[in-house]
């Protein structure tokens, strides 16, 4: 029972209703006005399927990362709020190596694939937003956003040239948007319901027979040539699959879900950063100042890219601002009791209240405003250094979660957003359509870049 924990509402088993669809339009409201009256403490909000329990504060915070997967799962909670049983399948909660392959085989092989992924984003951005002369021209931001960060990401998965197959990339770009769309609709249906729902609503085993067309030889090879030459092969791209798991399908099945985690995460990241840029025009000198030094004395590398701070501070800025209310999910899989005393029952949603984290003025001076060099400016102080890179993990930069399930996929998203905005600041210039920054949208809680804003390009004049 959830009765010793505040409601900022009605707790009624019918009142509650009220609140919950306040929630979803006004759910980080909602959120932001809970963490000024319960900080470091919790309070519950009901949605249409459960009351989530929202928590804040460092000591928090540190109490979800030390907590075993026996005590708070991460898994059990992604699996019933996105309802990916359903929509994907069950095989990826109970067995998912192919984190593992992210976390090793992926990150480690990033500096020796950076060609790969620079390339890939010249020939991306110059067959999408093909700037031949000085006029301006206008782009669908998240659409075109969309359709690069694809490229780019594929490029690293499954390399060339079926990154650039248009049937492969609508394939992946789409399964995304299927599954939170299902998991939506299926959350609204009682227990019983859903695996019937979710039979209805998933397209798993064709999106599978489609990757399995345009992927399984690739992946086939792969395989052969892994059992060809063993341990030889350090970084084995499928070495996380083992027994029943090395087959075509099955990994087929993984590089599907790694695509979900990645394209569309990174794509927000991306027009958050670019509307960022068209606002705060005064960050571009500077930044462009910082890669052309950068590259000329050393070229484009991952080492190089590492020493553009005032790129990471930039992009660190714009998603430091545009995180949603609730991230950091976890599901308690027996009482859990915080250091602070308060214990939460076996079934309990919890999640860190981010936005709000971001947003105070205890971890950052003038949180309101963006401010483009805030982290590359704290990272000259003494010591200061590595602690403020984006892909630090910290309590008050929750981005990428927390402990052992912080996004694995972290060291290449920073890596592709630097290059995309590096790549973008030394060939355009860009401009606003929009009298101010294209408002983001709220919807549960979570926050989304204006999916319908344009933004004005020409090749860079100066
Ligand atoms: C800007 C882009 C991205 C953001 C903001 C982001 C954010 C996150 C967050 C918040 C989590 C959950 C952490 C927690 O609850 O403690 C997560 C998990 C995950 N992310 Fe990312 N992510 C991004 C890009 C990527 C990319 C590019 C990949 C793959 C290449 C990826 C793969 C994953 C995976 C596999 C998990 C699940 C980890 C687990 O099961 O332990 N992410 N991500």
């Amino acid at each position: 029972m959830l009765r010793h924990i505040p409601s900022l509402g009605p707790s009624g088993v019918v009142t509650s209703y009220i609140d919950a669809f306040k929630y979803i339009l006004h759910g980080h409201e909602m959120i932001e006005d809970g963490y000024h009256k319960y900080y470091r403490a919790a309070f519950k909000i009901p949605t249409m399927s459960r009351w989530l329990v929202v928590v804040s504060g460092p000591q928090m915070f540190d109490d979800i990362r030390q907590a075993t997967d026996e005590q708070l799962s991460f898994r059990e909670a992604i699996a019933e709020l996105i309802q990916t049983d359903y929509m994907i399948g069950p095989k990826i909660r109970r067995d998912p190596y192919h984190v593992k392959s992210v976390r090793m085989q992926l990150t480690r092989n990033l500096g020796a694939r950076f060609s790969d992924i620079k390339d890939e984003i010249s020939a991306a951005f110059n067959d999408l937003i093909p700037a031949k002369d000085n006029e301006w021209f206008s782009v669908p931001t998240y659409r075109t956003v969309v359709k690069i960060v694809c490229r780019t990401s594929n490029r690293l998965f499954v390399g060339l040239p079926l990154c650039r197959n248009s049937d492969f990339r609508a394939l992946t770009e789409q399964f995304t948007m299927d599954v939170i769309m299902g998991g939506q609709i299926i959350s609204l249906f009682p227990m019983v319901l859903k695996p019937i729902v979710g039979r209805l609503l998933t397209k798993i085993p064709s999106n599978i027979r489609r990757t399995v067309l345009h992927a399984g030889p690739i992946i086939q090879a792969r395989l052969d040539q892994e059992e060809v030459m063993g341990d030889s092969w350090a970084d084995k791209p499928a070495k996380e699959a083992q027994g029943e798991q090395r087959t075509v399908q099955d990994v087929s099945l993984r590089l599907l879900s790694i695509n979900f985690a990645s394209i569309h995460t990174t794509s927000m990241g991306l027009t958050h950063i670019l509307y960022d840029l068209a606002t705060y025009s005064e960050y571009v000198k500077p930044m462009r100042e910082e890669v052309e030094a950068i590259v000329e004395a050393e070229g484009w590398t991952k080492a190089s890219m590492g020493k553009m701070r005032k790129l990471d501070g930039f992009v660190k800025e714009s998603q430091r601002l545009a995180i949603g209310s609730q991230s950091i999910m976890r599901k308690a899989l027996k009482d859990f009791t915080f250091s602070n005393g308060l214990t939460v029952p076996a079934g309990t949603h919890i999640v860190f209240a981010t936005h709000s984290t971001h947003l105070d003025e205890i971890n950052y001076e003038e949180p309101q405003k963006f401010k483009g060099f805030r982290f590359a400016e704290i990272r000259e102080g003494e010591g200061e250094g590595l602690k403020h890179q984006m892909v630090s993990l910290s309590p008050e930069y929750t981005t990428f979660g927390t402990g052992r399930h912080a996004c694995p996929g972290r060291f290449f998203a920073v890596n592709e957003l630097k290059t995309m905005l590096a790549f973008v600041l030394l060939n355009y210039d860009v401009k606003l359509t929009t009298h101010g920054r294209p408002q983001n949208h709220w919807f549960q809680g979570r926050c989304s870049p204006n999916k319908s804003a344009e933004l004005l390009f020409r090749k860079r004049t100066s």
